[in-house]
């Protein structure tokens, strides 16, 4: 079984929780939809998303003492653009408070980095305060993808639709995504390549759609080549939440 087979088969053990605990009802949203895709149309440069991550099914332990507000904080008053917070606890060691916390404490964007199957997660998200969810392609057949993206569509979120190969890639043009997210790591085998960014980026429609390379980068070389295949913005994570001085680290890596 693939890694993420087996998230997915925890998704569908937490879903079935969340429909028998969790009342729409109990938590309103009250915030405002903060745009990733208006920030990108406004600024032509580079885009970061800074990713709250504490581990990962590929690395572990990356680091368990960060304070998520902090670190959101830094990572606006660094320049980025978008937060991303993992939310699942299985796997990544995150949470929805950590999501909530985040919006509450940040004028930005925030991208909840979760594995969504159902729409209940949807409204999850959507309540604690995201502004853009994920939606992996190919944890999803195309009649749940296609739902679940009208779905998130309908209520006002942006969706990053998630992408490794050329197949992939066509269901999220299909769909007429507007965020396309290019996963340089394979999930199965957790191999990186930021090729993957390379060889997609030729297949985009570079006016309407939106390339953002995901995974493995760490350094200037790696933002500089997907930034020449056509990347709008990278999502970094790893590297972020290693740093000992973020300052430096997004000055010696991001261009
Ligand atoms: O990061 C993993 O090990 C992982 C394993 C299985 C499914 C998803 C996984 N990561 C989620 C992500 O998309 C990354 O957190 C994100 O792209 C940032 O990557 P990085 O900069 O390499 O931390």
């Amino acid at each position: 079984m693939t890694i993420l087979t087996k998230i997915i088969e925890a998704k569908k053990v937490e879903v079935a929780r969340l429909k028998q605990s969790y009342k729409l009802a109990d938590q309103l949203r009250t915030t405002p939809i903060y745009s990733f895709i208006e920030r990108c149309e406004q600024n032509q440069g580079l885009h970061l998303i800074a990713e709250f991550k504490r581990a990962s099914p590929s690395k572990g332990i990356i680091n368990a003492h960060l304070d998520p507000v902090e670190q959101a904080q830094t990572y606006q008053s660094l320049g980025a653009s978008m937060v991303s917070v993992l939310t699942d606890q299985q796997f990544f060691s995150g949470s929805f408070a950590d999501l909530e916390k985040v919006r509450k404490s940040v004028q930005l964007p925030v991208l909840n980095k979760d594995f969504i199957i159902d729409k209940i997660q949807i409204d999850r998200a959507y309540r604690s305060g995201a502004d853009v969810i994920l939606l992996i392609v190919a944890s999803l057949d195309e009649t749940r993808l296609t739902e679940l993206y009208h779905y998130a569509k309908g209520l006002g979120l942006e969706v990053l639709v998630e992408v490794h190969n050329e197949r992939e890639l066509e269901q999220a043009q299909t769909l007429g995504a507007r965020l396309i997210g290019v996963n340089n790591r394979d999930l199965k085998t957790f191999e990186v390549d930021l090729a993957v960014t390379e060889r997609l980026a030729q297949l985009i429609n570079h006016d309407r759609e939106i390339l953002i390379s995901e995974s493995g980068i760490q350094s200037k070389a790696d933002i500089a080549r997907v930034k020449q295949a056509g990347a709008r913005a990278v999502l970094i994570g790893e590297t972020l939440m290693r740093a000992t001085n973020l300052q430096e680290t997004l000055k010696n890596i991001f261009i």
